[in-house]
């Protein structure tokens, strides 16, 4: 277990950040904000150059500045020399070789935080899963935690109330997470059910893209709503046969982030829906784009892995088709307006 000295005992801590994508920056900002020692890894160079030289990431977060001790570098080495906390803020399809490179110049005391949210293609697993595997050997599962939740980046950077949580293997690690990234703006709830928290987190994206292409497709309010109660049913039936808690799905990182993905303007995931809904093709529309939607990959894996679970996600399995059986979308919600009768609640 990690002997955080700079937390427990004291104001501060060294914390690298890996990824200066929107969201690595808004919480880099987060933790500058309460003193600690920030370090930002950039996989461009002249992104980190930039923050070192403007105090500002206007190719990720536009019309932010930052605090100047916020330090940047795209070097690995140099990022990660004294971290006592590692927070991987990555895009989930390159977690996986992203962690593989940093492993060697991991120690075991380190505390690992993953706030990146998505279902690994192929093997479906979540992004601590991933991190348990490949980071195996040097850090130990219990100092491996996520923090998810209704967080958008802008809105965090502009330092507006923000709630999330934070779920870890191990009860005392959450608690350390906890108090690190506390403060005013930003308070932190510990849920115990890291994999509840981590597949309703990216199972949301889905049904923000679905919110999206019913925006974009001239449907009204009434069908955003049912889109999105009967998508959080969708990422209950999954997470539960996953053995998940009930009660996460009606927490932060279920309800929570999913109403905040399906309404707000800020979401890649739902922008993404909104312009497949007025007719353009996704692969345009990502060829364009700069900034991950999550829940494009995210379809792929849910889509697969409920198949292969016997699991019933119409609105994930209409979503898919849109995205890549070339589905027109007012079919798909037709698909969806017409299945057989149902009642709301299984028992
Ligand atoms: N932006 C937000 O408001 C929030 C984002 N998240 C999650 O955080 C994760 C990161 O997203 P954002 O910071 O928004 O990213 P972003 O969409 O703002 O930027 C993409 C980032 O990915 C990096 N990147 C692209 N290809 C890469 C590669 N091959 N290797 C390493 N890095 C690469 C880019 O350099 C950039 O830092 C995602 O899983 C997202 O769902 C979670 C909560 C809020
Ligand atoms: O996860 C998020 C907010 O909690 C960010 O959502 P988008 O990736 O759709 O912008």
């Amino acid at each position: 277990m990690s002997n955080l000295m700079s937390i427990d005992g004291g104001p501060k801590a060294r914390v690298t950040v890996i990824g200066a994508g929107s969201w690595g920056t808004a919480l880099a900002l987060v933790l500058a904000d309460s003193g600690h020692e920030v370090t930002l890894w950039a996989r461009e160079p002249e992104v980190a150059a930039h923050i070192n030289a403007h105090h500002s990431n206007p190719s990720y977060l536009k019309g932010c500045s930052l605090p100047e001790h916020i330090r940047a570098s795209a070097d690995y080495a140099e990022a990660l020399a004294d971290a006592e906390v590692v927070l991987f803020a990555t895009p989930s399809h390159v977690l996986r070789t992203v962690a593989s490179a940093v492993k060697p110049l991991l120690r075991p005391e380190q505390l690992i935080i993953s706030v990146v949210k998505g279902i690994e293609n192929d093997t479906y697993y979540t992004m601590t899963q991933v991190l348990r595997e490949v980071l195996g050997g040097v850090v130990s599962e219990d100092q491996i935690s996520t923090l998810y939740g209704p967080s958008h980046a802008e809105e965090v950077a502009a330092r507006k109330p923000t709630v999330v949580v934070v779920a870890s293997y191990s009860a005392r690690t959450a608690k350390t997470v906890q108090k690190l990234f506390t403060s005013p703006m930003f308070r932190v709830y510990i849920n115990r059910d890291i994999l509840g928290v981590e597949v309703s987190g990216s199972i949301k994206n889905i049904m923000a893209i679905a919110a999206g292409v019913a925006e974009g497709a001239g449907f009204g309010d009434n069908a955003i709503a049912a889109l999105v109660t009967r998508g959080l049913q969708e990422m209950k039936r999954l997470g539960m046969r996953l053995g998940a808690s009930q009660d996460t799905f009606a927490g932060l990182a279920g309800v929570g982030d999913l109403v905040v993905t399906c309404t707000s303007g800020h979401s890649r995931n739902r922008t993404v829906g909104k312009r497949i809904g007025q007719g353009e093709k996704l692969e345009d529309i990502i060829s364009h784009m700069n900034m991950v939607a999550e829940g494009v990959k995210t379809t792929r894996s849910v889509y697969g892995w409920a198949q292969r679970l016997g699991v019933e996600m119409p609105i994930t399995e209409a979503v898919h088709a849109v995205l890549f059986e070339g589905l027109n979308p007012r079919d798909g919600v037709y698909r969806l307006m017409t299945r057989e009768q149902k009642e709301e609640i299984i028992y």
